[in-house]
């Protein structure tokens, strides 16, 4: 490391955050208002060519809508007319629907111990009353602090509040061609010391403020600040840190300091050592996309697996909701929730507090994953239990006092596991043993 190279601390990701297991992302703003782009059912996938000029995420409708051609473009021409930016939409942004307390209440009654809502995403339009800039949710729109009224409803819900902060794109700032490529994505972004300064003081003003458990920061961190000095990345960690000793960081800062790792739309193949997050939205978007249907949506069985599979693996999973742009949220998204709710209610031992064990599933055979509850008992957790009985691993085998929720487990000689019919239509099915 060079001498100007700043010390970054060395943190174990707090207790909290491992043990929370699930948590809910809300990408709500300014995109909202649109809240369009092409759809995008599960598994498809366009040519390299028109990865931005087809972006699925509606929260680049910003971006998206400046490719000469791109359906977005179309799309914003046809429903706001030639002469409305993208910008212009912040006085049109009503919110009459938001209700702060009542999505804090629906997240934690679905099980989310922790919630990440957007403060600023790459168009720049900041969600809190912030001096650093008129393009905010304050001084426009909605003329609510909307973070502000997020951070203390989560807390009366007995939630952990964290905030995503987009540190590498900021495009009300910014004056580049829009992002057409990979490349464009590395280039197209501000480094210079004033930039680094106005997102320094923008998450300091969000971290005086509201002390946020996660700071979720996307992409990367502009690179001045990663120097020592003045305004740097690692005064304003320390900074955090001094506020919220149980604060965590993710991984996308683009210094050699982070809490948990993260995965987007991807999941780890093992159990790694370390804490990770995988993140996704409920469909192909973050933002909300009113071109999404049912069909777009991961089902509410898929969530379930997704959740055990990942905190089988030693994660936790971010699962995001979007709101429309009055503040609403879609109906489809929320029924989702509550079924992965209802699930998580029936088995919370099978999840929160718990550890990997020494592999997560079989490299062959039923569809099965492990977690380990603090007192050592083993959770046996059956991803298909309509397809019924399995077999227990030779390791598994003549282990006393297998117990499925309400009563003792029949396992046969051969370690064939009856699954009882009263469990057969559940998304998963948890089979407990006792520490050996
Ligand atoms: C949550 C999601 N993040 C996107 C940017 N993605 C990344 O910076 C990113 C993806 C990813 C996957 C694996 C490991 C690191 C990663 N960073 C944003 O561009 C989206 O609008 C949205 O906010």
């Amino acid at each position: 490391l060079g001498e100007d190279a700043p010390r970054y601390p060395d943190r174990p990701v707090p207790d909290w955050y491992r043990d929370a297991k699930f948590g809910v992302f809300v990408h709500w703003g300014l995109y909202s208002v649109a809240g369009w782009a092409p759809p995008r059912r599960p598994g498809e996938d366009v040519p390299v060519e028109l990865e931005y000029s087809h972006h699925q995420y509606a929260e680049w409708y910003a971006n998206t809508l400046r490719i000469p051609g791109s359906p977005t473009a179309a799309y914003h021409e046809s429903s706001f007319g030639v002469g409305t930016s993208y910008e212009d939409l912040a006085d049109a942004w009503t919110a009459e629907r938001y209700d702060p307390d009542g999505w804090m209440r629906l997240f934690a009654a679905c099980g989310a111990r922790y919630v990440v809502p957007t403060a600023k995403h790459h168009d720049g339009f900041c969600l809190w009353d912030t001096a650093t800039t008129g393009f905010s949710s304050v001084h426009r729109g909605p003329r609510r602090d909307v973070v502000a009224e997020l951070a203390g409803a989560a807390r009366s819900a007995g939630l952990r509040f964290g905030l995503y902060y987009s540190g590498a794109l900021d495009w009300h700032v910014s004056h580049f061609p829009p992002i057409r490529s990979l490349t464009d994505l590395f280039t197209h972004r501000r480094n210079d010391p004033a930039f680094a300064r106005h997102c320094f003081e923008q998450v300091r003003e969000l971290v005086e403020a509201h002390r946020p458990d996660v700071l979720w920061n996307d992409i990367d961190w502009p690179d001045s600040a990663k120097a020592a000095g003045p305004y740097s990345l690692a005064e304003l960690f320390e900074h955090y840190y001094d506020l919220v000793p149980e604060g965590v960081v993710n991984d996308r800062w683009g210094v050699p300091h982070l809490g948990f790792r993260t995965r987007e739309y991807r999941t780890e193949t093992g159990t790694p050592a370390w804490a990770w997050e995988a993140t996704r939205g409920l469909g192909a978007s973050f933002g909300y996309n009113r071109a999404e249907d049912d069909t777009h949506l991961i089902d509410a069985t898929e969530l379930v697996h997704l959740l055990v599979d990942t905190v089988a693996k030693n994660g936790n999973l971010l699962l995001n909701i979007s709101p429309r742009g009055d503040g609403s949220l879609p109906e489809a998204q929320v029924a989702r929730l509550r079924e992965l709710g209802r699930w998580l209610a029936a088995h919370p031992d099978a999840v929160y507090g718990t550890r990997p064990w020494h592999r997560h599933a079989e490299p062959v055979g039923a569809p099965l994953r492990y977690t380990v509850r603090p007192d050592g008992t083993l959770n046996v957790i059956a991803l298909d239990p309509a397809h019924g009985d399995f077999r227990l691993p030779a390791d598994l085998l003549g282990r006393p006092g297998a117990h499925w929720g309400e009563g003792a487990a029949e396992i046969g000689p051969d370690g064939t596991v009856v699954i009882p019919e009263a469990l057969r239509h559940l998304p998963a099915a948890v089979l407990t043993l006792p520490p050996s």
